[in-house]
């Protein structure tokens, strides 16, 4: 019994000093929370409490008890509602980026081997020339009031001044005598701003309607440079050259090359240092071209595939050039060369000026294009892909079996030179039969004829020994016939934009032309539709048939067109060029990529 009380007293006792457990990682913690309430800081325990319950609560989301199914639901609801929001306007526009931004090209155009180095060039070549004090000391507001004269839009960084004259350009007096003998007397505005921007070495991009002069504006600053570069050190055989202007097609490359060689001839005879240039196109025989080597060579003129033919064969090299320009380039991209301008670019081996030049020129093409340029001055004189307003437009609704006969009577609007397209090469062969049984003195051309074939017909008609040119699209761009009075479009063309080169081909350097266009159930109405803006753009009479079409566009509200290829008529969602590519791309799928390219030489 003892026993058991003693033991209850003890327990007692131990009960009354009984301190109970408290792990020690506990113990740490109220230690550390007596330490925080001596110095007033907040109490860590219910901190880190609270941090628990947060990322309790972030573990499970506010939304832990609604089932994935109903919260994509509520996602959807959402946007629609938000959609609602959005006028149509705005809800096309958003379509759009999207499409724009999935054909927007990842490849630049730059040389594989300054992209492989890394090289980027952030300063414009350096050269010689400099405006004349008089215009240097213009305000710029002066410099913007000229340009608003001549419709000229700019864009970049320190654009040098627009120059109203030749004669303040410094040209030496022979080059004046050429300007003069080819009744060159004050410059197009594309000249007035495209001339002073090429001298000073920028980059540039330089859009401007048909027959404004272009070819001028980078064949002139050019020849200002071989001669330049001649007059400080001659160059030597295998030497050059010191600049290249690549052309889409052999004809157009063929016609810059003459006019520089006339430009030239003034030079020399003029006392300058004699200046060698060279056409580098397909279909002439490479052992004719390589005689130019004998001396240094200062101006190459060339189509992409000859060039890099070339280039690849190191007939020469482009040590020394430093002047690039593309002409037509959109063009050039489009036919699918761009891959050979890129390998062009990388027989560089240093800085070069580069300028594109074209009168049509989608964003897309510019936004591309603008990697292969440093600090750029775009140069644009009316809308892109806008008609040259001295030509007269006339369409009319004819039947395709009544073609043929009313093409003769057609003919009779004006007196010759007369200048008909056609798509394709068996109507362009049909029609030009047909004339020729009919009495006509007419040529043809197109892709399939051979070279001798396509130099005479240009030769005989622009030597006016021939009055009707019928012709593929080969003849639509860029091609210079002095005096065309009338272009007979015998079909409207698939895409816009070949129409306004087509009708460009009249209304040359500030003479009027006209241009008929045939149309019928045959064209898309998308082709119709952007003919119908066009039309409305340049002021011309719109036919009725037209006029009655319903506009898609119209229910947008939205202007400025497509943003791939520039008609007025439809968005890029109904793009008939983006169309044609994406199909065309997918019929290349498969097929050997060896050396094939997506247009070819026309
Ligand atoms: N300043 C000028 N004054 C008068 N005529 C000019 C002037 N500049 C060029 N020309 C003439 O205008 C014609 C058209 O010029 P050019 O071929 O350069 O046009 P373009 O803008 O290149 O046209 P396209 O887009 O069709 O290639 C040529 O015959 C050229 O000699």
């Amino acid at each position: 019994m003892s026993q058991t009380k003693r033991t209850s007293d003890d327990l007692e006792n131990e009960n009354d000093d009984f301190v109970p457990y408290v792990p020690i990682k506990q113990r740490r913690e109220a230690k550390v929370r007596k330490l925080q309430r001596m110095r007033h800081l907040p109490e860590p325990q219910v901190e880190r409490e609270e941090n628990e319950k947060d990322e309790d609560s972030l573990v499970a989301g506010p939304k832990a008890n609604i089932s994935l199914i109903d919260q994509a639901v509520e996602v959807k609801k959402q946007k629609a509602l938000e959609d609602s929001m959005k006028t149509d306007a705005e809800k096309k526009l958003e379509e759009e980026k999207a499409i724009m931004e999935a054909v927007a090209q990842r490849k630049l155009l730059a040389s594989d081997r300054e992209l492989a180095k890394n090289i980027i060039y952030h300063d414009p070549i350096k050269t010689t020339w400099r405006p004349p004090r008089h215009i240097r000391e213009r305000s710029q507001q002066e410099h913007d009031e000229i340009r608003k004269k001549y419709t000229i839009l700019v864009e970049g960084e320190n654009i040098p001044p627009p120059i109203k004259h030749f004669r303040d350009m410094k040209f030496p007096t022979p080059i004046l005598d050429y300007l003069k003998s080819c009744g060159i007397r004050r410059p197009t505005p594309i000249q007035v701003q495209g001339l002073p921007v090429a001298l000073s070495g920028r980059d540039m991009i330089g859009i401007a309607f048909t027959g404004s002069g272009k070819t001028l504006a980078f064949s002139l600053p050019l020849v200002m440079l071989a001669l330049e570069m001649e007059m400080k050190l001659p160059l030597v055989k295998g030497e050059g050259p010191v600049g290249m202007i690549v052309c889409p097609s052999r004809e157009l490359a063929r016609q810059t090359f003459e006019s520089i060689c006339k430009m030239i001839d003034f030079t020399t005879r003029g006392g300058f240092p004699k200046i060698n240039p060279l056409l580098c196109i397909g279909g002439i025989s490479m052992s004719d071209q390589s005689r130019v080597f004998s001396n240094g060579l200062h101006i190459v003129v060339a189509t992409p595939g000859r060039l890099q033919d070339m280039l690849s064969k190191k007939k020469f090299n482009l040590d020394l050039c430093k002047f690039l320009c593309l002409d037509e380039a959109d063009r050039m991209i489009d036919m699918g060369f761009e891959d050979d301008v890129r390998n062009i670019m990388s027989y560089f081996t240093g800085q070069r000026q580069t300028l594109l030049y074209s009168a049509t020129m989608p964003k897309k093409i510019q936004d591309f294009a603008r990697s292969a340029l440093v600090k750029p001055v775009i140069v644009n004189v009316g809308r892109a892909g806008a008609a040259n307003l001295d030509v007269l437009q006339e369409v009319e609704y004819v039947k395709q079996e009544a073609k043929i006969v009313y093409l003769l009577e057609c003919l009779q609007k004006t007196p010759p030179p007369v200048l008909v397209f056609a798509e394709n090469k068996n109507d362009v062969d049909d029609i030009h039969e047909y004339l020729l049984l009919k009495g006509v003195e007419a040529v043809a051309i197109h892709g399939g004829k051979t070279q001798d074939e396509r130099e005479f017909a240009i030769r005989s008609f622009k030597e006016y020994k021939k009055d009707v040119l019928v012709a593929s699209d080969v003849a639509s761009k860029g091609l210079d016939f002095p005096d065309i009075k009338h272009v007979i479009n015998y079909d409207m063309p698939k895409e816009i934009e070949n129409y306004v080169h087509r009708i460009g081909r009249t209304g040359r350097s500030g003479k009027t032309g006209v241009a008929t266009t045939f149309i019928n159930m045959n064209c898309s109405e998308q082709i119709l539709l952007d003919l119908k803006h066009l039309l409305r753009e340049a002021k011309q009479r719109v036919p009725p048939v037209l006029e009655a079409m319903e506009d898609p566009t119209d229910k947008y509200n939205l202007h400025g067109g497509c943003t791939f290829c520039g008609g007025l008529g439809h968005r890029i969602g109904d793009c008939p060029k983006l169309d044609a590519q994406r199909r065309q791309q997918v019929g290349n799928i498969g097929r050997s990529g060896g050396g094939e390219r997506g247009g070819g030489e026309y």
